[in-house]
């Protein structure tokens, strides 16, 4: 198993403030000099990104988030720039480090007049200091009006912390957020940031540190880790240099009904360039000779049902089930056959016995309890995007959305094995470990890009890779490599165009 441990920690709203606590009670940081420190950090980024700004408007709620924008400004007006605060909601409210942010802010000369609709001059650089980690719940309506107002207003826009109308802990938005070009997050990663809607609300996102002690940080530890390819790849040792095709293991793809022939030929593919010895293609007959022109590596076979496929799955290490399988009655024979064939508890699968990887329609035939098969069970991964694991749930897509590390964390304890919840900030649960990828762009929303993941995750688990492993080292080599081939342009990257990078990253 790789050690995740070494991997960047995504924290929640609760985990941040019981740091936040730690460091001013026990590391003996005044909850002030974080907050000046943050601020610092802040203006930094914002004179990297936009050095010479003509103005800086700066939105603030208040809690301490606002507490972070008065220091900004005050840092900004000290150095002679032309800054304005709007106030959001009633400063009376405002207590504590907040206040004496203010207070200073305010003793120094910075501006400061009450937020009113269309108060926004339109120019310069605008501070999102409205709402933090603090949030609860969907955002009031004044809060709301000043998301709106700061969205609608054209500017550069830098967020303290997190988007304001941002849920940090699930990365939804509660009823309204900012899309900041660029967000300064204090302390620790939030974990809302890098999925669902987070990445589209955040911009670049940069961490600042602010010197909260490492005792602090080894007290509360992440529950979820953020993957990164490289040290994952370093985990992986090379080929031993006497390696033959039978060490790198054998994979059988199953799939291609009528109509969908390359979905199965993209997985067959994927798995010979991500390194598995031996590669079959179960398929309809028709697909064959198609397949074999384009793949020659791949050994392709007609299979006309359950029976002409259980020979093929006898001695294997790992198969992939879904690309393109459909939904007839020779998928749910094909379905029914490969989750016999797989070895079905945990002992087995701890003995590297075959492991399914299951996508697509799979995932829809297990749904709708196709072949009566049973689970959970610890010897499958199972690779749903939103609308397969609403299925898999019997919720729809924007209930997964809305929360999917909860979402991930259920379809784990009712199904078993590894489950990856695909999408922006991919998810990857085994019931110990959440993990979250962020490689990967939009130029991804095309068909087939499904196939090829199945056919990498199998690839990895036939060379000998636990079922976590495979998962986590597939999604992050299925996005890097998808980062890689858009270059920079996005729109029209096909799924057979990470095929070579894939194989350049492996290395
Ligand atoms: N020492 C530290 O701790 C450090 C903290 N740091 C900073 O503090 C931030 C956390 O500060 P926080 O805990 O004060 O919360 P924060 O995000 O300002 O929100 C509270 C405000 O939001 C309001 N509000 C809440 N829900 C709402 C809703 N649904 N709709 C509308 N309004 C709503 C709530 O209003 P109330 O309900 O009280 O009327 C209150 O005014 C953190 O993100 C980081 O930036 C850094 O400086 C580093 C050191
Ligand atoms: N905007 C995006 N950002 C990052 N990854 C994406 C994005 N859109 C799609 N992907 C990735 O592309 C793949 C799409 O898979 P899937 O929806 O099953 O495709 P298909 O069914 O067409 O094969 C998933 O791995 C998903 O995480
Ligand atoms: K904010």
């Amino acid at each position: 198993m790789f050690d995740y441990s070494t991997q960047q920690g995504l924290y929640s709203a609760a985990q941040t403030r019981a740091l936040d606590r730690h460091a001013i009670e026990k590391g003996g940081i005044a909850g002030g000099i974080l907050m000046a420190r943050a601020a610092a950090a802040a203006w930094e980024l914002l004179l990297q990104r936009w050095p010479e700004p003509r103005r800086i408007q700066v939105v603030c709620g208040t809690g301490n988030n606002g507490g972070d924008g008065y220091l900004l400004a005050d840092i900004a007006h000290k150095r002679g720039f032309p800054v304005t605060v709007w106030q959001v909601g009633d400063a009376g409210r405002i207590a504590g480090d907040a206040l004496r942010a203010r207070e200073q802010a305010l003793a120094n000369g910075v501006v400061v007049a009450p937020f009113a609709r269309d108060c926004l001059a339109a120019e310069g650089v605008l501070v999102d200091a409205l709402l933090g980690t603090g949030l609860g719940g969907e955002v009031r309506p004044a809060q709301y009006e000043a998301i709106v107002a700061m969205n609608a207003a054209g500017l550069p826009l830098l967020a303290l912390d997190i988007p304001s109308g941002l849920c940090a802990d699930s990365g939804r938005v509660l009823g309204a957020a900012v899309k900041a070009d660029a967000t300064a997050t204090f302390i620790v990663a939030k974990r809302g940031l890098y999925t669902g809607a987070g990445p589209a609300c955040c911009g670049d996102i940069h961490l600042a540190t602010i010197g909260v002690p490492r005792a602090s940080l080894a007290a509360n530890p992440a529950a979820v880790q953020r993957l990164d390819l490289y040290s994952l790849l370093a985990q992986w040792p090379a080929r031993k240099p006497d390696a033959h095709k039978g060490d790198c293991g054998r994979v059988v793809v199953v799939g291609g009904d009528d109509g969908m022939g390359g979905a199965i030929l993209l997985a067959a593919e994927a798995a010979l360039r991500c390194g598995a010895g031996l590669v079959s293609a179960a398929t309809r007959e028709r697909h064959v000779s198609a397949l074999l022109a384009r793949c020659p590596e791949a050994m392709a076979r007609g299979v006309r049902g359950g029976q002409d496929l259980a020979p093929m799955l006898a001695a294997v290490d790992a198969i992939a089930l879904g690309p393109g399988l459909g939904q007839s009655s020779w998928s749910e024979q094909l379905f029914q056959a490969a989750c016999d064939q797989a070895a079905c508890d945990q002992a087995a699968c701890e003995a590297q016995d075959k492991t399914l990887v299951v996508d697509a329609d799979g995932l829809n035939l297990l749904a709708g309890g196709a072949g009566g098969v049973r689970f959970p069970r610890q010897d499958w991964v199972l690779t749903p995007h939103p609308g397969e694991a609403a299925r898999l749930l019997g919720t729809d897509t924007a209930a997964i959305q809305a929360d999917r590390f909860a979402a991930v964390q259920a379809l784990q304890a009712r199904y078993g094995g590894v489950v990856v919840l695909k999408g922006k900030g991919s998810l990857i649960c085994d019931g110990r470990h959440l993990l979250l990828s962020d490689y990967g762009n939009p130029g991804m929303a095309s068909g087939g890009m499904g196939d090829v993941l199945s056919g990498v995750i199998a690839a990895l688990l036939a060379q000998g890779l636990a079922p976590l492993d495979a998962a986590a080292l597939g999604v992050c080599l299925h996005g890097a490599a998808a980062d890689s081939a858009a270059g920079a342009g996005q729109r029209g990257l096909l799924a057979s165009d990470l095929l070579a990078p894939m194989r350049e990253l492996l290395g």
